[in-house]
């Protein structure tokens, strides 16, 4: 089964073009797009969301071209925790959450499966003790898991997730894979996120896709594309990389003076 396929997307941004990018999402996988700043990583992510509108090529979700979907519709089969860092207004966790429902406000009043979702959400993200806590007096790593919550409040089968472990320390960052982990494995989530960190991608994901200047250079399994070749080609860094427990070891080669 397919969770998102897209065919020969073309997006023009400034001085900035998404060129011929296809790919193929594979139902109950987590997937992490990675490559240099700049290689159009979240604009394929918005434009695939529907945050940005295509100038071409197709994008279906879940055999569905997206244009087809009415909003609520698409917002009830997918979900994106984007990388804003607005200001969130002064409210508690499980209002911030209860958010998520809104696709499912025209459901009638079925106010007991809102609010099962929401428990959910905030038992799932370990945030239940923090229900009535107003969101901005969170910790960075704790606002992340509500806006994670927020999404799966959200109660859809894909999640779009990007760069979720930024600004988190390497506890956090870990504690939040294993969340996604989780949440993938568990509860059958299609994740599909962006991540700069090499390890956490190339550890947790099935799939990696490399972006470069608005192409997608490489996919596949991480011990595949996460090359010394690719390393090289994409990021221009010059590494050895060897695996140990599906975490890769990359180390730089410096030239000594
Ligand atoms: N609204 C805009 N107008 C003009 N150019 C834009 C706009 N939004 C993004 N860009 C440019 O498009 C390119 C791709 O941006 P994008 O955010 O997709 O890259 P990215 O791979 O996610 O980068 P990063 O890793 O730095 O977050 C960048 O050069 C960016 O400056």
């Amino acid at each position: 089964m397919t969770a998102i396929q897209a065919e020969s997307l073309h997006f023009r941004q400034g001085a900035f073009q998404l060129d011929d990018v296809s790919l193929h999402i594979p139902t109950g996988s987590m997937t992490a797009i990675i490559g240099p700043n700049g290689s159009g990583k979240s604009t394929l992510l918005r434009l695939v969301a529907q945050l940005l509108k295509l100038e071409s090529g197709t994008i279906e979700v879940n055999q569905k071209d997206i244009t087809t979907y009415k909003r609520k519709e698409f917002a009830r089969t997918l979900a994106m925790m984007t990388q804003s860092h607005d200001a969130i207004p002064a409210i508690t966790v499980a209002e911030f959450i209860a958010y998520g429902q809104y696709p499912y406000s025209d459901f009638g009043s079925n106010k007991h499966k809102q609010t099962d979702a929401i428990d959910w959400a905030l038992q799932v993200t370990g945030l239940t003790k923090w229900r009535d806590r107003m969101v901005h007096t969170l910790s960075g790593g704790e606002k992340q898991r509500a806006r994670i919550a927020l999404a799966l409040a959200q109660q859809t089968n894909i999640i779009l997730l990007d760069e979720p472990t930024t600004f988190l320390d390497i506890t956090h960052q870990f504690e939040l894979m294993n969340l996604l982990e989780e949440i993938n494995q568990t509860h059958n989530k299609t994740i599909v996120m962006v991540l700069h960190e090499l390890q956490q991608a190339a550890a947790y994901c099935h799939q990696l896709i490399v972006m470069k200047q608005g192409r997608i250079t490489a996919v596949g399994e991480p011990e595949q594309v996460l090359t010394e070749d690719l390393l090289s080609k994409v990021y221009q860094l010059e590494a050895s990389v060897r695996f140990e427990q599906n975490y890769p070891i990359i180390i730089p080669r410096r030239n000594k003076t």
